[in-house]
C-alpha cells in the first residue's frame, strides 16, 4: 500500500471525468462524436502509452474521425477487454520523471475494444468498414513469423497453419488482416494502410513481406495484390513502458482518486518517427509531435542498435550480478561504462548518418532514461523473449562490425551473458524463470556449452553463421569462460577492449 490508506474509489467512467479534472488531465472532447479510423491489434502497455496518447492529443484538437478501436487476439487479452469495458474504454496514463514528478492523464482515444475470440465476425466487419483506413500493430517481434536466418516467412506456427486452411475462421493477426484485405478487395473497398509499431528494423517492409507471403500461401493473386496495393509505412517508436504492477494500480487510486483496473506507466520521454506514406489518408500526426519523414531507416537503426541492444547489454549481466531493475544497473558506474562503450564503439559505427541527431548526446540521454528510478523497469521484462530480440538488434551490429573490421568484444560478452543467463540459474544459485518462446531449445544449448563452449551459437536461426567467425567466437568463448569462472561483475571489471 506504499503507506497510503486503502480507500475504495469509484470506477473510472465518462461521468466522473469532470470531478477528476482537478487532479489529472482528462479528455474534454465529446467521445460520442468520435468515429473509428484506426484499428489497433495488440493493445498492451506500449500502445496505450504511445500511439493512443498521440491520437488523444489530436482528438482534443478537434480531429474526430480517427478514433481507435482496439482488438485483442490472444487468450490473455480477455483481461484487457474486461478492464476497458468496465470503464468506458478510458484508462490512466501515468508519466514518471526522473526527479519524482508524476503526471496523470486519462486517455479517451480508444473508443471501443473487441476481443476477437468473442466474435471473429464482428472483428472482420470492423476491418472491412471503409471508415477504417489504418490498421496498426504492436504484436511483438515474434508476431511477424520471420525466419531469422533466411529473413523469409516462417509458416510453421500452428495458428498460422490453422489460418491457412480453406474457409478457416482467423485466429492470428495475419489471419485477420489478410482475410479483411481479401474481403475489401472483393467488395471494391480500398485497402487500409498497415502501420507496424513494433521494434523491428524496417518494420513496414517486414510487415509487407511477411503478410504478403502469408497471403500468397492462401491465394497467390491476393498476395501479389497486397504487396503492390497496400501501404506499409515504417516507424521508429520510443517510450519505455514497463508492465503495470499492483502498486501502480494502487497509486492511481490514492494519488488521483481513480479506480482504474489497468492504468499504464511510462517515462515522460516519447518519440515517434513515421514514414509519410498513407495513400488512404492519415490523421495530422505532425500536429501531435510525430516526426513525419520520407525515410525512417536511420532513426530505426539508431534506436534498435543503441537503445534496444543496450537493454540487452544491461539485462543479463545485471541480472546475473544480482540486480533486478534497469535503474539499479544504471546507477553502477561499471555498467554505465560498459553500456557507453558498447554504444560508442560497436553500435554507433554501424549506423548511417541520422539527420538532426547528435549521437553522443543521444547515448548519454539513453543512460539517463534507463536510470530513471521511478519507472522501475524490470530486468525480467528486458530478458524475456531474447530469441526475438538479440537476432534483430545485436546480431546485425556484430555482422556489420565483423564486415568492417570493427570491435565485437562487448557484443560478444553480451551474447555470452545471454547464454549464461539461459542456463536458468543465477550466480547466487537461484532459479531463473526463462521466458522465451524458444525456451526449450535455448536452455538445452546453454546446458551443452560447458562441454562445447560454442554450443549456444550453433543455432543458425538465431545467429546465422556467426559460429564460423573466429573474430567473434574467440571473445565469445573467453567471455563465457570468464562468466563461469568469476561471474558477471568481475568479468566486466577485467574485460579489456
Ligand atoms: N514496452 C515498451 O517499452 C515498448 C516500446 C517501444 C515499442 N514496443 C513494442 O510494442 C510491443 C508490445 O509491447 P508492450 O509493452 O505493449 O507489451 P504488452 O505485453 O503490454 O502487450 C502486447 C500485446 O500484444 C499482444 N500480442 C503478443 N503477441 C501477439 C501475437 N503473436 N499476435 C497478436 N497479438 C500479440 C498481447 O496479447 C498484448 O495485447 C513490443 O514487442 C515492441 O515491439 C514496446
Ligand atoms: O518491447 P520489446 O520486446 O520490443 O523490447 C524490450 C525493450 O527493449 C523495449 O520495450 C524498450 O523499452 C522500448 O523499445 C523503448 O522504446
Amino acid at each position: 500500500m506504499s503507506g497510503h490508506q486503502r480507500v475504495r474509489q469509484p470506477r473510472l467512467a465518462t461521468d466522473r471525468l469532470g470531478e477528476l479534472a482537478g487532479s489529472v488531465a482528462v479528455p474534454t472532447y465529446d467521445r460520442t462524436a468520435v468515429t473509428p479510423g484506426i484499428v489497433h491489434l495488440g493493445v498492451g502497455g506500449f500502445h496505450r502509452a504511445h500511439q493512443a496518447r498521440y491520437v488523444d492529443d489530436l482528438l482534443a484538437s478537434g480531429v474526430s474521425d480517427w478514433g481507435i478501436v482496439g482488438v485483442g487476439l490472444m487468450p490473455q487479452d480477455v483481461r484487457m477487454r474486461d478492464a476497458l469495458a468496465a470503464q468506458d474504454h478510458l484508462y490512466t496514463l501515468v508519466e514518471r520523471a526522473p526527479d519524482g514528478d508524476v503526471r496523470g492523464r486519462v486517455i479517451g482515444s480508444i473508443i471501443d475494444y473487441l476481443f476477437a475470440p468473442d466474435s471473429p465476425t464482428a472483428v472482420l466487419d470492423l476491418l472491412t468498414d471503409p471508415r477504417i483506413r489504418i490498421v496498426s500493430l504492436t504484436i511483438t517481434e515474434g508476431g511477424y513469423h520471420v525466419n531469422q536466418a533466411t529473413g523469409r516467412f516462417d509458416a510453421s506456427d500452428p495458428g498460422i497453419q490453422a489460418d491457412l486452411r480453406p474457409g478457416a475462421v482467423p485466429s492470428t493477426a495475419f489471419g485477420y488482416v489478410v482475410e479483411a484485405l481479401a474481403r475489401r478487395r472483393a467488395a471494391g473497398v480500398a485497402p487500409f494502410t498497415v502501420m507496424s509499431c513494433d521494434n523491428i528494423a524496417g518494420n513496414g517492409e517486414v510487415a509487407r513481406a511477411m503478410l504478403s507471403s502469408f497471403a500468397r500461401l492462401r491465394d497467390p493473386a491476393l498476395g501479389a495484390w497486397i504487396e503492390s496495393e497496400v501501404a506499409f509505412p515504417s516507424s521508429m517508436v520510443d517510450r519505455i513502458t514497463p508492465a503495470t504492477t499492483d502498486v501502480d494500480i494502487e497509486e492511481v487510486g490514492w494519488r488521483f482518486g481513480i479506480a482504474d483496473a489497468w492504468p499504464v506507466v511510462s517515462e515522460p520521454f516519447t518519440q515517434w518517427v513515421l514514414e509519410d506514406h498513407f495513400p488512404r489518408g492519415r490523421p495530422p500526426f505532425e500536429q501531435a509531435g510525430v516526426e513525419m519523414v520520407p525515410d525512417v531507416e536511420p532513426y530505426e537503426l539508431m534506436k534498435l542498435r543503441l537503445l534496444n541492444a543496450s537493454h540487452q547489454a544491461l539485462c543479463y549481466l545485471g541480472y546475473l550480478s544480482g540486480y533486478r531493475y534497469a535503474h539499479e544497473v544504471c546507477a553502477d558506474p561499471l555498467f554505465v561504462d560498459f553500456l557507453l562503450g558498447y554504444m560508442s564503439q560497436e553500435g554507433t559505427p554501424t549506423l548511417p548518418p541520422v539527420p538532426g541527431v547528435d549521437l553522443a548526446a543521444y547515448q548519454q540521454e539513453l543512460v539517463s532514461r534507463f536510470a530513471n528510478p521511478h519507472i522501475r523497469d524490470t530486468l525480467a521484462r528486458l530478458c524475456a523473449e531474447s530469441s526475438d530480440r538479440i537476432p534483430k538488434w545485436l546480431v546485425p551490429v556484430i555482422s556489420a562490425q565483423l564486415a568492417s573490421g570493427g570491435s565485437v568484444r562487448r557484443s560478444a560478452l553480451v551474447v555470452a551473458s545471454w547464454a549464461r543467463y539461459a542456463e536458468g540459474v543465477d550466480e547466487q544459485g537461484s532459479p531463473i524463470d526463462i521466458v522465451d518462446r524458444r525456451r526449450a531449445e535455448v536452455m538445452s544449448r546453454a546446458m551443452a556449452h560447458r562441454e562445447d563452449p560454442l554450443a549456444f551459437l550453433r543455432d543458425p536461426d538465431l545467429f546465422g553463421d556467426l559460429v564460423d567467425s573466429p573474430e567473434f567466437t574467440e571473445p565469445y568463448a573467453e567471455a563465457l569462460a570468464s562468466l563461469h569462472a568469476v561471474g558477471a561483475r568481475k568479468t566486466l571489471e577485467s574485460w579489456e577492449t
